[in-house]
């Protein structure tokens, strides 16, 4: 990845394809012919997620990834932060990766809150003298200081979200990726998330943010890029992208 004449580029995607297997439930007697008619054809189908995908991030955008439910918002999130490798095409990134894509995901549940934010810290590249010197700082923005003794399995998701959002602000990565999970909190912790988010975006941060809020992903993010059924179909400045949205929307 090099630099382009918009800048550095933080993440590209060439032609990316991702499959799963979808597994249809069968009855025991289907099973049984199929066993017994010599186990022919599969009893699970591949199905293409992501097809074709291509696209380019550039340092300091902040980028919306949007489309109907299905659509392959959190599959490509997925790709970017590395948790996934695709089946075809290439994948490049620079530099660290932090953000929230599943609750609870890199949290140990015997592990305390606190062990947590060293655990989850040291994941996203963070020495023990770096969670020191920010611990207080998370554990403050994340409004658990209460519970920050307690074993995390006995968090509720909304404050599984506060901690890893916090842990995830501070390591201060070069991509920023926040999905949905943000739904999961209460309303003034979505709106201290909300100003960081900004925050981070006017300090020139690279963010990727998935979201069916249509006007809360419009006041967040610059550019918006639509997927329909795994493929890019729709990339501009995220007013038009919203509106090429909303057009596709049945009525
Ligand atoms: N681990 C998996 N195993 C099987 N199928 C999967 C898996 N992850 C995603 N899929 C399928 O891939 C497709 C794309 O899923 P993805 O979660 O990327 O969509 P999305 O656009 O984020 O949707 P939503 O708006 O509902 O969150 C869906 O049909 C989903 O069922």
């Amino acid at each position: 990845m090099n630099e382009t004449s918009n800048g550095l580029v933080m993440a590209q995607l060439e032609d990316v394809d991702k499959e799963f297997d979808l597994r249809h439930t069968r009855s025991i007697k289907e099973y049984v012919v199929w066993w017994v008619t010599g186990r022919k054809g599969d009893l699970s189908e591949r199905f293409k997620a992501l097809d074709g995908v291509s696209l380019t991030i550039q340092q300091g955008e902040a980028v919306a990834l949007l489309g109907f439910n299905g659509s392959g918002k959190s599959t490509t999130l997925k790709l970017i932060s590395g948790v996934m490798l695709p089946d075809a095409g290439s994948i490049g990134v620079r530099g660290k990766i932090a953000g929230l894509i599943e609750v609870g995901a890199g949290m140990h549940p015997d592990l305390t809150g606190r062990e947590n934010v060293y655990l989850n810290g040291a994941i996203l590249g963070m020495s023990e003298q770096e969670v020191d010197e920010r611990f207080e700082s998370i554990v403050e923005f994340s409004g658990i200081e209460k519970f920050i003794d307690t074993e995390v399995k006995f968090y509720s998701s909304g404050m599984y979200m506060r901690l890893a959002f916090s842990v995830a602000v501070h390591s201060q990565p070069d991509i920023f990726l926040v999905d949905e999970v943000l739904a999961v909190g209460d309303e003034p912790f979505q709106r201290k998330c909300i100003a960081k988010m900004r925050e981070l975006r006017d300090a020139g941060q690279t963010l990727v943010v998935v979201s069916h809020d249509l006007e809360l992903i419009k006041s967040i993010c610059h550019r918006g890029i639509v997927l329909e059924h795994g493929k890019v179909v729709h990339d501009s400045d995220i007013g038009e992208a919203v509106d090429f949205l909303r057009s596709t929307m049945p009525d």
